[in-house]
């Protein structure tokens, strides 16, 4: 594709995403390639790198394409990010060419506001902070209250693209048979700083379709998830309920840290969660999950189950705030109401899950969130409910050194993991 094409491509597709404002933009994305088979795997990289950035920059970019009187449709943004980020404005006129795959000529007014661009840079002292830090208006002072003198530096770091972190499959060989797997596909990866099966990839590389992923030696797992799995401190033998499993990120590190001994019952509520972790627990070699859906109303298989299990791990659904660096339109979606709606939520999880945990068990209660009414005070309330259930400090090293008053909250800046929080708590 040529420069001009690429652009383009650019453009349409973060039209796409903009016609579907509830759909997730890598949803939107997939149905947008599917249906333009033409376009190579190196443009399509390309093409999507510069919408995903457009996207890290949407509320900086509106307010700059509105203060110069314009509208920010795909093709605004696309130009404006250039010209915002350095490129000739001349130079980015000139890819609105009209030629064969190339956009359209801009408007008069076009030109004008994105004239009006010329000699800026992204940042504003004028810009309101929610807008510099690219959240709803709304979350701000959420966000403020949490990090306090911190926001900029926190919330900015949730703005940088992701890193690509592996997880080692012990069942299937040691962290530096990993390593070498990897460097034989040409893939550099180095340990990470916290998890002890953590691995850290060097640039963007294709692990998925390598022998290592593909012979389930590694997974795909975030550090943060990894350091949740193994709050859990599920060992050999013992019965432990995964009661959101999904699609089983948490249920395979646990899997791996029982070595296959003992029992876990993944639960959700959603069948093509678990579904999704069947092939996962294959290729991983683990053979001792049991999947469950639960529905409404099956009152029995809970009471048989009641107090039975040592471990309950319970990944609440949440605003996932604490991954907006992998999902940058997620931000935008997220409303208020989302928020309380999922308080609700959490609370009546955790309530419900606590049940199946026997004396003396833990439960980890974990998002991956960073605001304080999905986790510490959710916390908080259940314990206030709960007299028999007291917040104990992680067991394992690893995760008490990362803990403050007996709870981790993992961010971006100051971890390097995506955003998360987790509390043990035990049955008394
Ligand atoms: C954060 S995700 C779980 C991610 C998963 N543990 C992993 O590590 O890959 C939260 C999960 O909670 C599930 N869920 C939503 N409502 C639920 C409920 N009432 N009971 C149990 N699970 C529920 C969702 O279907 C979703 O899979």
């Amino acid at each position: 594709m040529t420069p001009n094409a690429r652009f383009e491509a650019a453009i349409a597709l973060l039209d796409a995403i903009a016609a579907a404002p509830r759909k997730p933009a890598d949803a939107v994305a997939n149905d947008f390639f599917r249906s333009r088979r033409y376009i190579g795997s190196g443009d399509r990289r390309a093409v999507s790198d510069q919408a995903w950035s457009v996207m890290r920059q949407h509320r900086r970019l509106t307010w700059w394409i509105e203060r110069a009187q314009g509208q920010a449709s795909g093709r605004m943004l696309v130009s404006a990010a250039a010209v915002l980020g350095g490129q000739i404005y001349g130079d980015v006129c000139a890819m609105f060419s009209g030629g064969k795959y190339a956009p359209q000529p801009l408007e008069s007014d076009e030109a004008e506001t994105l004239r009006r661009l010329k000699d800026h840079t992204i940042e504003h002292p004028a810009m309101p902070p929610a807008v510099r830090l690219e959240v709803p208006d709304w979350i701000y002072p959420l966000l403020e209250a949490r990090f306090g003198a911190e926001t900029d530096r926190e919330v900015a770091a949730m703005l940088t693209p992701a890193p690509l972190d592996l997880r080692v499959n012990m069942l299937k060989g040691t962290r530096q048979q990993a390593m070498d797997a990897l460097a034989a596909e040409g893939i550099a990866a180095k340990s990470g700083r916290f998890s002890p099966w953590g691995l850290r990839v060097e640039g963007r590389r294709p692990v998925v379709t390598g022998e290592a992923f593909q012979s389930g030696l590694v997974e795909i797992q975030d550090e943060g998830s990894q350091i949740v799995a193994l709050m859990a401190e599920p060992q050999p033998g013992l019965r432990v309920l995964d009661y959101c499993a999904g699609a089983g990120g948490k249920t395979l590190a646990m899997a791996m840290m029982m070595e296959n001994k003992g029992h876990i019952l993944a639960a959700d509520t959603s069948a093509p969660r678990l579904d999704g972790a069947v092939r996962r627990l294959r290729r991983a070699g683990v053979h001792n999950v049991e999947q469950h859906l639960l529905v409404p109303g099956d009152g029995k298989w809970a009471k048989r189950r009641r107090e039975t299990y040592d471990r309950v791990l319970v990944d609440a659904p949440c605003t996932g705030t604490g991954t907006w660096r992998r999902n940058p339109d997620a931000r935008g979606r997220l409303t208020e109401q989302d928020l309380s709606e999922l308080v609700v939520k959490q609370a009546s999880i955790l309530q419900e899950a606590s049940r199946f945990l026997r004396k003396g068990g833990r439960l980890v209660y974990a998002t991956c969130s960073v605001l304080p009414a999905e986790n510490e005070e959710q916390v908080q309330r259940f314990l206030a409910a709960n007299e028999d259930f007291a917040l104990v400090d992680p067991g394992r090293p690893e995760a008490a050194k990362l803990a403050r008053n007996g709870m981790v909250h993992l961010t971006p800046a100051s971890h390097g993991t995506d955003g998360f929080f987790a509390a043990v708590l035990e049955r008394k």
